[in-house]
């Protein structure tokens, strides 16, 4: 970790961070710390294997991060060679400091000479001016690269994530992919941006302050550099420990989060089902766990603090003593032991942090392999090369031919065989046993997957000939679950097409029967709807589904389980604004509850295949829907 020295007055020798040390006037941020270095150290993750119950990525070496994301910090890399130099001029400016407090000490001190007080006096304030303006010139250089560099890595892992098929996230813990997003795209800035600025000045340091030791008196340098490895020994003794504690912490923070998150989006059955308590004593369980993580690296930081102390006060004697003897031997003079000592004083924790930095490579790297195993998952679907771009739209005939699909974690089947077309304006009603597939109809014709026999057609030509991007703009799809944003419900209507215009937003949620209830709302078009839109009810919430598919205006449109979770009133009367959605328009509509499709629609039922009929093939039964009945064709 970088360490900023701020020695702060001529007086007193000890300091409580770093043991006995020569205090002198503030000059300069001698090695680099972002200001958010510390907040993310302590938020880091668990690494350890199994630890989380995740499936941990593949060890990935540090050349290898390299390689992917140095290239993210094309353009970037002035800022960061800049941030460099100007605090590497910053610790020359400390270098220089120090001289002159002990050009001070011999020649006005211990002379009594005012005389020859004012012109060093002087510089030491110009080099302290002009060291504090570097030194914020290159903290904030610094800061600007790693941020916008991090800002690029999370817009490429985000935007990599979008492609992938939304299986992929809910297959996957949502809290690991956004720790992913977050702390470990942090762990990467922190060893391909900011890490390399400060392993360089940290470098820089050492070799400055060794050289102005020695410059001073070779013989007490060699002397005291050879207490060097005792400090490099503590950091490596306590990093390991600190890393296993650091790990723990995120741990039990990780559990307890997702204690807090699973219990305050499903406090409504919290409540119903009188499990407060119990909810209550299982975050009282993960926060002991908590503590006690917290307590063993509060330990650790306590150790680690006197351990060092006790090294340092082992420098400062045999400074003084060997300082001593070499003053009446008259090879030193007193300016020039408190100078040596000063600049010692800036040495070790250079030393230290450089053996520290080890600690934040390793730590990267696995931030790395979970980024880049997320980076290495390939979209299950592409645009071919010559895809076209639909761009006229069409009457929006769509066909099944003999469609066969498994998917890729499944030995078994979803599909097999499966023929029907929808005609243009047509409605077909798909309906079938849970698990029968409907949905997975659904997956194919959005091209979340290809099949893996037959093919879809979309007014005769095969989706996989279209871009993805155009096929899905001729498609709208209507889930089961209103995926509704946090925003305004103009927002949520607009979804699907940002540059319509108020007038048509207004249009279609008349169409959709929601008008009135909006303009009910305090702010109209502009009431926020709160997350996943819970202040609204669900028939609400499926009539701004409604105005935001009648907004989108596709040829062909996929109603999947639109009636889910409503009662009978509210079914019944979401079928008007439905109706008014689907008029024109080629529509598949999936249910399971046959009571409120259209008299005149055809429907197909899809039985789900079994092991004991591995040959049947599954084209869907033609059913008519009779009054009140359904019939077999
Ligand atoms: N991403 C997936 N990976 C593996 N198997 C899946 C995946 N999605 C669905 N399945 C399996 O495919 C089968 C068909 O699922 P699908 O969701 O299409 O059924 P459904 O008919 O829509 O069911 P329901 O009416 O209950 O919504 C099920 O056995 C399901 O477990």
């Amino acid at each position: 970790m970088g360490r900023r020295l701020w020695p702060s007055s001529l007086v007193g020798w000890r300091s409580p961070l770093l043991g006995w040390r020569l205090r002198l006037p503030q000059a300069a941020v001698v090695v680099v710390a972002t200001p958010r270095e510390s907040r993310r150290a302590s938020r880091r993750l668990s690494f350890q294997p199994g630890a989380s119950g995740e499936p941990l990525a593949p060890s990935t070496s540090i050349r290898k991060t390299f390689a992917e994301f140095w290239p993210n910090t094309k353009g970037l890399r002035w800022l960061f060679v800049s941030g460099m130099i100007l605090a590497i001029v910053a610790a020359l400016c400390e270098v220089a400091v120090i001289a002159l407090f002990g050009y001070i000490t011999d020649k006005v001190l211990t002379t009594g000479d005012l005389s020859a007080f004012w012109a060093p006096a002087l510089s030491w304030l110009g080099l302290t001016a002009v060291a504090g303006g570097v030194a914020f010139a290159g903290t904030m250089t610094t800061a600007l690269g790693s941020e916008r560099f991090l800002l690029r890595l999370r817009d490429r892992v985000f935007g990599h994530v979008q492609r992938l098929t939304p299986d992929y996230v809910d297959n996957r813990r949502l809290g690991d992919l956004m720790a992913r997003l977050t702390d470990d795209i942090e762990a990467i800035e922190q060893l391909v941006g900011s890490g390399l600025v400060k392993v360089f000045t940290t470098v820089a340091t050492v070799i400055f302050f060794s050289a102005a030791a020695f410059f001073i008196r070779w013989d007490l340098a060699l002397v005291t550099m050879a207490l060097i490895p005792a400090f490099l020994l503590v950091s490596k003794v306590f990093a390991s420990r600190f890393r296993t504690a650091a790990a723990r912490e995120r741990l039990s923070n990780g559990m307890m989060n997702s204690v807090i998150e699973e219990g305050l989006s499903n406090q409504a059955l919290v409540q119903a089902y009188n499990r407060q308590e119990a909810e209550a004593r299982h975050l009282h369980r993960e926060g002991r766990t908590w503590l006690r993580a917290n307590m063993t690296q509060a330990r650790l930081s306590g150790l680690y603090g006197p351990a060092v102390q006790v090294l340092e006060t082992v420098c400062l004697i045999v400074i003084i003593g060997f300082g001593a003897w070499e003053i009446a031997q008259g090879k030193l003079t007193l300016g020039g032991l408190l100078a040596f000592a000063a600049y010692l004083a800036y040495l070790y924790p250079a030393v230290q942090s450089l053996g520290e930095i080890a600690l934040t490579v390793s730590e990267a790297a696995a931030g790395s392999d979970r980024v880049m195993e997320v980076l290495g998952t390939k979209p299950t679907v592409t645009d071919r090369p010559g895809a076209v771009d639909l761009k006229e739209r069409g009457p929006g005939r769509v066909e099944f031919a003999s469609v066969g699909f498994t998917y890729p974690a499944r030995r078994q089947p979803v599909l097999r065989g499966l023929s029907f077309t929808v005609e243009p304006g047509e409605v077909l009603v798909c309906t079938g046993a849970s698990g029968s597939g409907k949905s997975t109809i659904t997956k194919l014709l959005m091209r979340f997957y290809d099949p893996d026999s037959g093919a879809i057609l979309l007014d005769g030509t095969d989706i996989r000939d279209l871009t993805r991007h155009s096929l899905r703009d001729h498609v709208t799809l209507l889930q089961q679950e209103n995926l509704l944003f946090s925003g305004t419900v103009r927002d949520n209507i607009a979804y699907g097409r940002p540059d319509a215009s108020q007038e048509d937003v207004v249009r279609a949620a008349t169409l959709a029967g929601v008008h009135d209830f909006v303009m009910a709302l305090p702010k109209r078009y502009d009431t926020r709807i709160g997350a996943r839109g819970r202040l609204l009810s669900g028939g609400q919430r499926q009539r701004l589904a409604i105005a935001r598919a009648i907004l989108r205006d596709t040829p062909v449109l996929v109603l999947d389980e639109p009636m889910t979770g409503l009662d009978e009133k509210t079914a019944a009367q979401i079928m008007e604004p439905l109706r008014v959605l689907m008029a024109g328009r080629t529509t598949i509509l999936i249910t399971h509850d046959l009571r409120h499709v259209p008299v005149d629609a055809r429907v197909i039922a899809l039985e789900p295949l079994t092991r004991a009929a591995p040959l049947r093939i599954r084209h869907a039964q033609g059913l008519r829907r009779g009054r009140g009945s359904i019939t077999r064709a």
